[in-house]
């Protein structure tokens, strides 16, 4: 420990401490560990006390990286109440935008739970993710029996789609009234998803324009969604309502969503907050 903070004991627990970087995408936060040099075990309980807000850290997402043989880098996310997910694109382009830097290099290819994702760096400090292809089937979202994708038997007929994590996409008239904290959770354990699922909430504005707002899977509203602005692009185009390739404004801001012939690809902004170190008094009583 240097500086003024010398010789202050407490502060020796930071000195073999766990270093982190706290990035947003559009609001949507994240604690990422690197696990590409020293190995980081990571537990759900331990991800649920860093997530704190008051007795932790505090995040959205925990993002663990490590190193693989078939990419540049492989993610592991990690929601607040211990779960992992498949898939997170805000987290996803926070941490290309990490390896971006590191490397020099503009394109990438990156391992998560969805598989290889490519990376591309899209100037003026966006960096676009095509995030695959949607999975429509209804065993691959997933769903527990087969029905229409397009109009769930649900009330308000919302749409499905996965990307890697399960996705229930309303469309609404005014998603600004909506109370998330109250619906959220009820169509986040719906029956029909044996997973559990995150649910959007859309308004279209026009057919390359929708409001979004998002209640997480793992039992949050967040200020933006990634997989979530995908899911919705897909479905809202499916439904007949949208072009493939529209803006979704989001709590945190806006996102460009456009479903090509290879993927859904997702572009927006990243930011690196700030860096810092759990300390192992900390670890220890969390581990
Ligand atoms: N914020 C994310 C999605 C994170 C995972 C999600 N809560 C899940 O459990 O599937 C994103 O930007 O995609």
């Amino acid at each position: 420990m240097k500086g003024y903070m010398a010789g202050m004991k407490i502060l020796d627990s930071l000195d073999n401490g766990l270093p982190f970087l706290k990035m947003h995408g559009l609001g949507n936060d994240f604690v990422i560990l690197d696990a590409r040099k020293a190995d980081v075990p990571m537990t759900a309980a331990m991800a649920q006390a860093i997530g704190h807000r008051y007795f932790g850290v505090g995040f959205d997402q925990l993002v663990v990286l490590a190193d693989c043989d078939d990419a540049d880098v492989d993610i592991t996310f990690w929601n607040t109440d211990g779960s992992t997910a498949g898939a997170c694109g805000n987290a996803t382009r926070c941490v290309a935008r990490l390896i971006l830097d590191e490397t020099g290099k503009t394109d990438l290819t990156l391992r998560t739970g969805r598989g290889l994702l490519s990376v591309t760096e899209a100037g003026g400090g966006l960096v676009s993710v095509n995030m695959g292809q949607p999975q429509l089937d209804w065993q691959d979202v997933p769903l527990a029996r087969e029905v229409d994708l397009v109009e769930l038997p649900i009330e308000g007929a919302p749409g499905a789609a996965g990307m890697g994590n399960p996705h229930c996409v309303f469309v609404v008239e005014d998603v600004e009234s909506l109370d998330l904290h109250k619906l959220g959770p009820i169509y986040e354990h719906h029956e029909l998803y044996p997973e559990r699922t995150n649910v959007e909430f859309l308004q279209i504005i026009d057919r390359n324009t929708m409001r979004m707002r998002v209640w997480e899977r793992g039992g949050l509203p967040t200020l933006a969604c990634g997989s979530g602005a995908c899911a919705s692009a897909v479905v809202a185009h499916r439904k007949g309502l949208t072009e493939r390739n529209v803006t979704i404004k989001l709590d945190g801001g806006d996102l460009q969503i456009d479903w090509r012939d290879d993927g859904v690809w997702m572009t927006g902004p990243t930011q690196l907050v700030f860096s810092g170190v759990l300390s192992t008094d900390f670890l220890d009583k969390i581990k």
